[in-house]
């Protein structure tokens, strides 16, 4: 039997909870995923969550996050994990969300009854949540909390300058305001808030756990450029909420506490296993990846995001600025759309004709993608065609709900459609998805001649999908190509596996290790990633090029109201 430590990474993001071991060389032992829709249905949630189209609201029972721990846990001791090896856990959460605690909880988790389940003890009624639920990063219910962040401060720039980001529906900050203003009387019961990710690790460490200073960039509360709470904006947003949020953990890296006794005796972890940080899931999937300047990644779980690293703060209301969860002299870049994964079932299943059911539900539509001619080859010699599909309303640009067509003739005119053959709804919903993150990481791409990233890393689930990975490298190129990670495992679990790791094992004694560092040392190319295409593509990429002045005038024509 080996005795050699392990550390366990988890990322309870939308639609699951995934846990996996690795070693200190890295090295994935041991995955375990529960689905919520089909592990938990007693939930009732549909990819996740619930969902009230009348109000615009999403959210999610934190009930079912509860007992999906004691089940992803029980199911890495059935696959034969030792716990007593494990040294070292950090996690992710799905970013924005919150978790609104009464003043009983901190008791309660610190004396869990190892022999009764976690949502026995902390969920349901008489449970230690004053909110059984958690706003999710889908919710669009915001909109006139955001317009009061915004007025505020004065206008959508100056919030971006200050916070990393404008207002966002999803960001906490307005959702506490709307939480207080609903439910004033909760509000006034709830003694602590957290994030989603602070909240998985608060249930680790056996007491609330401090906000990660990552993971905090996505409030719309806190001061970038003084690595602070924003006094006005909390103001704004509840009366002393600063006690509620606690502390924000500033120091990458630092051991939080041992694992709480829960743990110890029910799943027989070590007493001396150290807690890191968690943060979000976003921050937690760029460390999954040596990233080089110039490199994107692109996560393609249910929502869609482009990731990039960049040592200059540069905030725009266009994307999003955080603070790097490790490396204290760097940001992370974001954008992220809600249309991602959903928007692209959604049309392969519109678009289906096969009857049979195969083992490859994408089939079908990657035949069609990959079998039209791409748009950047079409424009100059005749209509474009550019479809942009919504079935929910988007954060970038933040537009209602809906699906458009058009023509664009090789001058440039537009002209709306009414529909599209099949193979042109499938290759345009790749397309216009891809355009858009073009257009907007165009400002850190053009410091390099052409301006494209150096390489594309896909992450998520949808990233083994061969028409995806195609139109992602025509549309935004990539000079080495387009690479998948390879590992098996989860990007974003893996990324808190290796920030374990690298809390436990980089940070020992004086000579402290940087976070890329430690990866690097101990990361080798070959089994983590492979090439899955060429990315930039001579001629096509320039055709991408052309198109995106009419891109942005049909984005432009849709935020009117066309
Ligand atoms: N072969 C595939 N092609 C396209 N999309 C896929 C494929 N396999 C999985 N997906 C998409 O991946 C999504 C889930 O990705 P995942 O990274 O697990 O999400 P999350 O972390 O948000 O729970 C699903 O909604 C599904 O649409
Ligand atoms: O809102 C954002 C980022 O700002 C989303 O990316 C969430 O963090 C959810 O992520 P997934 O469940 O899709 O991984």
């Amino acid at each position: 039997m080996s005795s050699e430590p392990l550390y366990l990474g988890l990322d309870l993001s939308t639609q699951q909870l995934k846990c996996l071991a690795i070693t200190g060389s890295l090295s994935m032992t041991h995955e375990e995923i529960v689905t919520f829709d089909s592990d938990l249905p007693q939930y009732g949630t549909k990819k996740g969550v619930h969902t009230d189209p009348a109000m615009n609201e999403v959210t999610a029972p934190v009930a079912m996050w509860i007992e999906a721990l004691d089940l992803v846990l029980g199911r890495m001791k059935k696959a034969g994990v030792e716990f007593g090896r494990v040294r070292g856990v950090s996690g992710a959460g799905q970013q924005h969300g919150s978790v609104f605690w009464g003043k009983e909880a901190e008791g309660v988790l610190g004396r869990l009854d190892a022999g009764r389940g976690l949502v026995e003890q902390l969920g349901g009624d008489g449970g230690v949540f004053t909110w059984e639920r958690s706003p999710n990063w889908q919710d669009h219910s915001t909109q006139a909390q955001c317009d009061a962040f915004e007025e505020r401060v004065g206008g959508e720039e100056v919030l971006a300058g200050i916070t990393g980001s404008k207002a966002h529906h999803r960001f906490t900050g307005p959702q506490i305001l709307r939480f207080y203003q609903r439910f004033p009387e909760l509000y006034e019961k709830t003694s602590r808030i957290s994030l989603v990710s602070s909240f998985l690790c608060s249930m680790f460490l056996g007491r609330i756990a401090p906000v990660d200073i990552s993971d905090v960039c996505g409030m719309n509360l806190w001061d970038m450029r003084s690595n602070s709470w924003s006094q006005e904006l909390l103001d704004l947003a509840a009366p002393d909420l600063k006690s509620r949020l606690g502390d924000v953990e500033v120091q990458p890296g630092k051991h939080l506490g041992p694992v709480s006794g829960y743990f110890v005796e029910r799943y027989g972890f070590n007493e001396e296993c150290v807690i890191a940080p968690f943060t979000g899931d976003n921050p937690s999937t760029i460390l999954a990846l040596p990233l080089r300047p110039l490199d994107a990644i692109i996560s393609l779980g249910t929502s869609t995001t482009l990731l990039m690293a960049t040592p200059t703060y540069f905030p725009s209301p266009s994307y999003h600025l955080f603070n790097h969860p490790t490396d204290k002299g760097l940001y992370m870049f974001m954008l992220c759309y809600c249309n991602g994964a959903l928007a692209r079932e959604k049309i392969r299943d519109e678009i289906a004709t096969s009857t049979t059911t195969t083992s490859d539900p994408w089939k079908e539509f990657n035949e069609k993608a990959l079998s039209t001619t791409p748009l950047g080859k079409s424009s100059k010699t005749s209509d474009a065609k550019l479809g942009i599909y919504f079935p929910i309303p988007e954060i970038v640009p933040n537009v209602r709900a809906g699906t458009w067509r058009y023509n664009i003739s090789p001058t440039g005119e537009l002209k709306k459609v009414e529909s599209f053959d099949s193979g042109t709804d499938a290759r345009a919903i790749l397309e216009s998805q891809a355009l858009s993150m073009r257009l907007r990481a165009n400002p850190l791409l053009s410091t390099s001649t052409p301006a494209q990233p150096r390489r594309v890393y896909l992450v998520g689930g949808a990233s083994k999908n061969p028409a995806i990975t195609k139109v992602l490298g025509q549309v935004l190129g990539g000079k080495e190509g387009v690479y998948r990670l390879d590992v098996g495992g989860n990007a974003c679990a893996l990324g808190a596996a290796y920030y374990a790791a690298w809390a436990v094992e980089g940070r020992k004694g004086k000579d402290e290790e940087g976070f890329e560092d430690f990866v690097a040392e101990r990361w080798e190319e070959g089994g983590r990633i492979v090439k899955v295409g060429e990315g930039y593509e001579e001629g096509v990429w320039e055709g991408y090029g052309d198109v995106l002045g009419a891109f942005e005038e049909v984005e432009r024509r849709i935020g009117m109201g066309e």
